[in-house]
């Protein structure tokens, strides 16, 4: 179980906690094995009455006062039980808060190959399936092993104490019958495991028809499914009704194990009382409660173990993903210094790791402060793969990249992030308020700042027209834009950063032309004293660049300004006519 040694520094963080836990434990062990022995002896006063030891009068004082005793500390016990809970589950609350937070940090500093890598689920499970089965662990299974293991040596000692030859009696039922229980925990754990993934097995599939219900319905695909979804549940089914059959077999097995024991309790307690080698039945019946408060600690074992072994099973795939360096190190955090925006590409060849594509061979040229540069290709000429680049997505091998003269990764990489404004090309909008989706480029921005983006944008007019306007809610909550508009959006989010570069990725390909007229005009203002790169497929976006770079199979093989290429043979004199005629037709 070495992987859950990683959970000892929150031992140690929560320490307080923990040992104010097992203090209380202990405690409470001692108010509630008190009682059985309140209850023998009360029954040793009725004895006694019988016998002619005591008068009625006096046992019937002596039984109040017991049972006066016996509800005191039951009450006691039963205060610092709910204590020993709160303080340990609680501590378990507090190390699950801290192992989230620490997951989730790391998950935001690890880069876009790592998430090449890993499915979203896994990632997803990982935050809260096994951060909740570690804190099943730090919280219930040390619990209860602290508990039973007090409780047990505790009883153990009580029971010595009265006849050491009963308790030899009483216990040895119990390994054998713990030995079956544990053997039937295991497999329900086994089972539930099995089920847990059928079920969501279950949810993945509905969840991926939710998502793809237009699709669905365009192709009239729902039997289809039905048949799919009728399948999965079946299997489900099927495993839960296994499961129902081996936990019907607990309850049975409690009662057998709290049966024979009993059973040997009365029997060898009987012969000893009749041999007088005990002197009242009230230790019989002190013996029996005791093996009741001792079978269900033994039936927890299997149940912890399995606890222990889910826990440190789910550590370890915590421990190997908190191991995982992130790729894109920031070699400078302290730097402050400010970034200007001039851009320098020498050299550069770059090639994905995981699919081997080189995307960029040997790409050189040059931006001023304040310049801007359109970069236009055919699909997959690598013009994304230069502004992932520059904003450290991924680091290169051969060339430099280099930002006011300083090679990137010498720069504070949060620095140079938060220096450049971004519009992908899948513009991606949170489930939140239209407001919010544009303030996250600028999280203090006041409301007329964010309408003016918007304006600038193009975008406010449409906005205007929802009820609820700047209010209204996007995403699964709320309603859909179109890509138009997503799209616009995310270039108000961008105008609202300010940055000192600004980065726009195809950005406008889902506008219409007069539309992308119309923002590129404002885009010019916006973007006069920052350094801009446009990536786009269409002639309008790049006319007015300083510098306009053609890409084909990750090279440059045309650069120049607009007068400058229409004037030269090749692929940017033909787009430009092609969408010159286009428009004609339009
Ligand atoms: N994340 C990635 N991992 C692996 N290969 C990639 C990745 N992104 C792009 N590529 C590959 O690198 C090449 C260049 O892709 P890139 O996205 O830079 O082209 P693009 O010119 O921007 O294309 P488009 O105009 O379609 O957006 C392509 O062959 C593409 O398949």
């Amino acid at each position: 179980m070495k992987e859950l040694q990683y959970l000892n520094k929150y031992f140690i963080k929560y320490k307080y906690h923990f040992l104010l836990g097992v203090i209380i434990t202990i405690v409470a062990q001692f108010f509630s094995l008190y009682t059985p022995k309140l209850i023998g002896e009360s029954i040793k006063v009725i004895e006694d009455t019988l016998n002619n030891t005591i008068t009625s009068s006096q046992a019937k004082d002596l039984l109040v006062v017991k049972i006066l005793k016996i509800i005191g500390f039951t009450l006691v016990a039963g205060i610092l039980t709910f204590l020993m809970r709160q303080t340990l589950i609680v501590m378990s609350r507090h190390v699950e808060f801290d192992l989230k937070n620490e997951v989730f940090k790391h998950y935001e500093q690890l880069d876009l190959n790592f998430y090449k890598r890993n499915r979203t689920g896994d990632l997803m499970s990982r935050i809260s399936e096994d951060v909740s089965k570690v804190r099943m662990y730090v919280g219930p299974a040390v619990m209860y092993t602290i508990n039973t293991t007090i409780r047990f040596s505790l009883v153990i000692i009580y029971m010595y104490n009265v006849s050491p030859k009963l308790t030899w009696y009483t216990i040895i039922p119990l390994p054998i019958l713990a030995i079956v229980i544990f053997y039937v925990s295991v497999e329900i754990n086994k089972k539930s495991t099995i089920f847990q993934q059928y079920l969501s097995k279950v949810s993945s599939f509905s969840q991926e028809i939710f998502s793809g219900l237009r699709v669905i319905k365009a192709y009239a695909l729902e039997p289809q499914n039905q048949e799919r979804m009728e399948a999965l549940a079946y299997e489900s089914k099927t495993k839960s009704m296994s499961l129902s059959k081996t936990q019907a077999l607990f309850g049975p097995l409690m009662i057998t194990l709290i049966g024979v024991s009993s059973l040997v309790v009365i029997y060898i307690g009987g012969k000893m009382y009749i041999d007088g080698e005990i002197k009242s039945v009230g230790t019989i019946a002190e013996f029996i409660l005791y093996v009741n408060m001792l079978t269900w600690p033994v039936a927890s074992i299997g149940w912890v173990s399995s606890l222990i072994q889910e826990a440190s099973a789910s550590q370890k795939r915590l421990n190997e993903f908190l191991n995982t360096e992130p790729e894109i190190k920031n070699l400078a955090p302290n730097d402050t210094t400010a970034i200007q925006g001039k851009i320098e590409f020498k050299n550069v060849t770059f090639t994905y790791s995981d699919t081997q594509i080189t995307a960029l061979k040997n790409i050189s040229f040059s931006l001023n402060v304040g310049e801007t540069l359109a970069i236009l290709g055919k699909t997959g000429s690598g013009k994304s793969t230069i502004l992932s680049l520059l904003t450290r997505q991924y680091d290169i091998e051969k060339g430099e990249i280099n930002l006011d003269n300083t090679n990137i990764r010498s720069l504070n990489l949060q620095n140079l992030r938060q220096a450049i404004g971004i519009v992908p090309q899948d513009a991606f909008l949170f489930s939140d308020t239209i407001e919010n989706n544009i303030k996250f480029g600028n999280e203090n921005a006041p409301f007329n700042m964010i309408e003016d983006a918007a304006k600038k944008a193009e975008v406010h007019h449409n906005i205007m027209q929802f009820n609820q306007q700047y209010q209204t809610v996007l995403g699964e909550r709320g309603i859909t834009l179109s890509g138009g508009q997503k799209q616009r959006v995310s270039i108000a989010r961008a105008i609202i950063k300010n940055p000192k570069i600004m980065l726009l990725d195809d950005c406008l390909s889902a506008v219409d032309t007069e539309t992308e007229e119309k923002i590129l005009q404002n885009l010019i203002n916006i973007t006069q004293s920052k350094t801009t790169i446009i990536v786009s497929h269409r002639v309008p976006s790049a006319k007015n660049a300083d510098k306009i770079l053609i890409l084909e199979d990750g090279q440059i093989i045309q650069e120049g300004t607009h007068n400058q290429l229409i004037n030269t043979e090749g692929y940017y004199k033909e787009l430009y006519y092609k969408q010159l005629s286009e428009k004609e037709i339009e």
